[in-house]
């Protein structure tokens, strides 16, 4: 077995969730170029970013080596072949695109005002808030109230949050094994649920409660689509005429029927619902620790949101917050069908190998060769991004910080950028702005370890004994909670 095979398996499964770092010393090392697992590369030069992540009408393929660890392959995010995801983003374009967002934004408000009671009856009991467990639950019931028919309410049950928060991060902790050891979560598949359920980490207990929920919801749709006429006329449909994802995907003209099946459908809800809440909480979180042990930067946002204008301090605090969340931190490759040409630009960090004002040399990779860059490395890049580890949302204001935009990887780049991205914006724009004005707070029993980024589990985390962003909070004199 070659030595990086060794190398990922160590930093998966005895050191886990480092290997993106040790990538990062290892590109110190030897240069912008080096190679990560027995077959790909990973290239730490941001002027090379839109090659690798080209945008959609170039073939790129996911690699499905790296897509073993989350086992959903029919979903969209987890496709590897280009003309089957194009075909399965096509089906859901529509549903999130930025008009339908905007008709349904009142699931969005009464879920802030939720959080905003939740938060008052902290105040009321003198009591902390845990922010990261509210913020879990808040993304969690958006993102399944956006797509399903059913609802979700998980935030007016505080402890059901922690307890959902918990698992599913314990189950993130483990599925970089998956990669490794496909055959330990096989042979668990093969038996029957009810031997294997009491061997499944809590977080894969509750990932298949969300299956049968979704098989629930669409074996009733199902029943009624012949008659759906009469069903829906007394429900809200949004501008695609559509009552749950599962009907734009149902109705996709160019979707092939066999990509219409209950256990596709049960994937790619699941995947969905997944990709929709872990990455909003998570910039939320990182938000409010930021402005909160920066009163300086929330005293600049507070002056802005007094008007009602075009906010781009909040709009500069957001991108800021997605940087340091580092969105999707596994290290996603992308696989060319052309032979692809790399000549270091003036991003990539000079190394002993290839000292400043050395002869750039071109290198070729033949098609076929998974290569990526980490957000880790895109959203650290010096020459880009001054003092990287800083929170500062200056950084993106003005010319220069449009600029920078190019740079921003937290959505991913090309093809198979963020399909939510519109609803993500739409949360975070409008938790920020409410909370900001209905509430001070501050830090309780919290540090920046809390939100540091210590481990890549497909998405960061800090390191193991942080319970999360705490805050005391306090209604601000004449606001309203609510
Ligand atoms: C701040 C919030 C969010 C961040 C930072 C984020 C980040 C990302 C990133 C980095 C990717 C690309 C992954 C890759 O390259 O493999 C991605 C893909 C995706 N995201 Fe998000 N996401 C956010 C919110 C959401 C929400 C609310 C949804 C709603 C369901 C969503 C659904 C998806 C889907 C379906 C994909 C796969 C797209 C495709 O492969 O075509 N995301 N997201």
């Amino acid at each position: 077995i070659p030595l990086t095979w060794w190398y990922e398996f160590y930093y998966d499964a005895i050191q886990p969730g480092q290997y993106v770092f040790k990538i990062q010393e290892l590109h110190k090392r030897y240069g912008p170029i080096i190679r990560v697992t027995p077959d790909g590369i990973h290239i730490n030069d941001v002027g090379f970013l839109d090659t690798v992540y080209a945008p959609a009408m170039v073939r790129r393929d996911k690699y499905d080596y790296q897509l073993r660890s989350l086992r959903i392959p029919g979903g969209v995010g987890t496709t590897a072949g280009y003309h089957l995801h194009r075909l399965r983003r096509e089906s859901l374009t529509h549903f999130f695109s930025k008009k339908n967002i905007l008709y349904l934004e009142g699931l969005i408000t009464d879920k802030v005002e939720q959080l905003k009671q939740l938060i008052a009856t902290h105040v009321a009991d003198n009591t902390p808030v845990n922010l990261s467990d509210a913020f879990f639950a808040f993304s969690n019931d958006v993102v399944t109230n956006f797509l399903f028919a059913h609802q979700t309410d998980i935030l007016s049950n505080e402890s059901k949050a922690v307890i959902l928060r918990q698992n599913s991060k314990e189950l993130l902790m483990g599925i970089n094994l998956n990669k490794h050891f496909p055959w330990i979560p096989d042979f668990l598949e093969s038996l029957l649920l009810s031997i294997s359920r009491p061997m499944m980490p809590p977080g894969l207990v509750d990932m298949l409660a969300l299956f049968d929920r979704v098989r629930n919801e669409l074996l009733a749709l199902t029943h009624t689509r012949p008659s759906a006429t009469a069903t829906t006329a007394a429900k809200p449909l949004g501008p695609t005429g559509k009552e749950s994802v599962f009907d734009s995907v149902l109705d996709a003209p160019n979707l092939p029927d066999a990509e219409k099946t209950l256990p596709r459908l049960e994937q790619e809800g699941t995947l969905l619902a997944l990709a929709g809440t872990e990455s909003p909480a998570q910039t939320l979180t990182v938000a409010f620790y930021h402005l909160l042990a920066n009163p300086a930067l929330l005293a600049k946002l507070r002056q802005e949101l007094r008007t009602l204008e075009q906010l781009p301090y909040l709009s500069a605090v957001i991108e800021e917050s997605n940087r340091l969340s580092f969105g999707f931190t596994a290290r996603t490759a992308r696989i060319a069908y052309e032979p692809l040409t790399y000549t270091p630009s003036a991003h990539a960090a000079p190394s002993p190998c290839s000292p400043p004002g050395a002869q750039r040399k071109s290198y070729v990779f033949p098609p076929g060769t998974p290569i990526r860059t980490t957000t880790l490395s895109a959203q650290t890049a010096e020459t880009v991004f001054p003092e990287p580890w800083v929170f500062d949302p200056d950084r993106w204001l003005g010319d220069v910080g449009r600029e920078r935009r190019r740079f921003q990887m937290a959505f991913g780049k090309g093809g198979r950028r963020c399909l939510g991205i519109e609803l993500a914006r739409a949360e975070l724009f409008l938790v920020i702005a409410g909370l900001v004005r209905a509430f001070d707070m501050t830090l309780f029993e919290t540090g920046e370890e809390d939100v540091a980024f210590r481990c890549d589990y497909q998405v960061a985390m800090p390191g193991r004994g942080s319970r999360g962003v705490r805050v005391r909070a306090r209604a601000r004199v004449g606001v309203g909670s609510s």
